[in-house]
């Protein structure tokens, strides 16, 4: 009783008491519970409003709002405030993404207004003040759309997708896009780099052009050639060039021609849609799409209200024996030829592989390569890469497969020329062979061996550059 009396005392007690107090409030969490129930007694006194933003629209066509919405609440600090995130090891060495959880709240203040953000199961979810609306929604959306610019100007992050079968979450599934292929490094002739590069630009400024035409704005390109002459290395260059995510169509897991229209339904803007080896699937019928289902694809009325914005890859090893109406005019807008490896290619991989700019067996090289080459920018690419510690025995052995894998005729001619000139290549003479064998079998190149004469990449048809 006497320590109640007296004031010290008290004071001390109270004191100790409070501190005690708060420490039990943070540490246990309890503030935490409290703050959460006094948020639902605000609610009772508060009519709130939602706006649902659905991943797909009711043609199930993506909602490019919901990932406008999801990439800005990624950027939120608040999203470490939520009960629940998931976290990702991000591009960065060290770098972990932090992402919303399906479920789960997130609050954003805007304009002095409170919003919450639900992340149910393919939807966000708005909850705002209908007090606020009128004041704060437009400018808020806005507020997202600015944010999402910024975010897009910088580079993003490239996607690749995949499409899967029986899969619930939509069809596609993505992995970050991190080839590192780019116009620089694919050895291809310089006159046709610099027109493919100029028909993209121009493709990009072009929308009101396209529209004034009442064209969708989309491109398309057919590319053709032998097995390793670098026909995906440039679809992965022509993404990174434009900075649009990848849609790689595995025509084997599409089960009818309207499941291949679905799948072009669910391509965003900003995208490459790529079918690989498409004379394989239509000459073999390992799909189960018809022709016309890739020419409805193609050019079918579907595109006008997907299509946009979008560049359309198609390759083959040959047109030969392609359905003529795939090919004919006006349907795919650019035809470009992959031949095998010419001189201008080989000294574009010797500078990438070897550093070499210049060599004393350049001009031999350069001899063969004038009888016509047999080889492709992958096979001698990876002879290169395999004597690359010695740039002479590189050189060597590229000249040795050149004439050892030759059309027969030059091969024997060509080994012969090696030994008359005394050149003690007959070591790299053999490995080169073995190494282009060992190569051909990894890749599968033993395949087709058609168009071995192709003297250089041509456009068959000329890039518009008004376009
Ligand atoms: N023109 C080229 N320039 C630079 N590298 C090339 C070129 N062609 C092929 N290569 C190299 O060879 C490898 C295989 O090339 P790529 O896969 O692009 O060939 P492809 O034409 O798509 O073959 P396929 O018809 O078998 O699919 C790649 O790793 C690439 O680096
Ligand atoms: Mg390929």
């Amino acid at each position: 009783m006497t320590i109640l009396n007296n004031p010290f005392s008290l004071l001390f007690i109270t004191s100790i008491s409070l501190f005690l107090f708060r420490v039990i409030l943070i540490k246990t969490g309890f503030i935490f519970t409290f703050k959460r129930k006094w948020h639902c007694i605000k609610d009772c006194f508060h009519v709130y409003q939602f706006f649902k933003v659905p991943e797909f629209s009711e043609s199930m066509q993506r909602n490019q709002l919901y990932y406008k919405v999801l990439l800005y609440l990624h950027s939120l600090a608040s999203l470490e405030d939520s009960d629940f995130t998931n976290l990702f090891a991000g591009r960065k060495p060290n770098e972990i993404l932090l992402r919303l959880d399906t479920n789960q709240i997130i609050e954003d203040d805007f304009l002095g207004a409170k919003m919450y953000w639900i992340n149910q199961d393919k939807n966000l979810v708005l909850k705002i003040r209908k007090s606020d609306k009128r004041r704060v929604l437009q400018p808020y959306l806005q507020h997202i759309h600015t944010v999402f610019d910024e975010f897009d100007g910088r580079k993003r992050e490239l996607k690749l997708y995949m499409n899967v079968v029986d899969d619930q979450k939509g069809r596609w599934r993505s992995v970050p896009f991190t080839h590192p292929s780019t116009f620089e490094t694919t050895a291809m002739e310089s006159d046709l780099k610099i027109k493919v590069k100029s028909d993209l630009e121009s493709f990009l400024r072009a929308k009101q052009y396209y529209h004034k035409l009442g064209r969708v704005w989309k491109r398309s390109y057919l590319l053709y050639g032998p097995s390793g002459t670098g026909k995906s290395s440039f679809v992965a260059a022509v993404a990174n060039f434009l900075s649009y995510d990848v849609y790689d169509i595995d025509l084997t897991k599409v089960s009818d021609d309207s499941d291949l229209k679905f799948l072009l339904l669910q391509t965003t803007a900003k995208s490459v849609v790529v079918i690989e080896d498409l004379d394989r699937y239509l000459s073999e019928k390992s799909t189960a799409v018809s022709s016309s289902g890739i020419l409805n694809f193609m050019d079918g009325i579907l595109s006008s209200s997907c299509g946009e914005e979008r560049v359309m890859v198609y390759t083959m090893n040959g047109k030969d024996h392609v359905d003529p109406a795939i090919l004919r005019p006006g349907r795919i807008d650019v035809h470009i030829h992959f031949p095998l490896c010419d001189f201008t290619a080989f000294k574009t991989l010797a500078n990438s592989y070897l550093g070499l700019k210049d060599h004393k067996l350049f001009p031999q090289v350069e001899e063969i390569f004038q009888n016509g080459s047999s080889l492709s920018p992958a096979e001698i690419g990876e002879l290169m890469n395999a004597n690359r510690g010695s740039p002479s025995r590189a050189l060597k052995s590229v000249i040795n497969a050149l004439q050892t894998e030759g059309d027969g005729k030059g091969g024997r001619c060509g080994r012969k020329a090696v030994e008359e000139s005394g050149e003690p290549s007959g070591v790299f003479c053999t490995e080169g062979a073995n190494a282009v064998k060992e190569f051909k079998k990894l890749y599968g190149l033993f395949r087709v061996k058609s168009n071995r004469k192709s003297p250089s990449f041509n456009l068959d048809n000329d890039l518009k550059s008004g376009l």
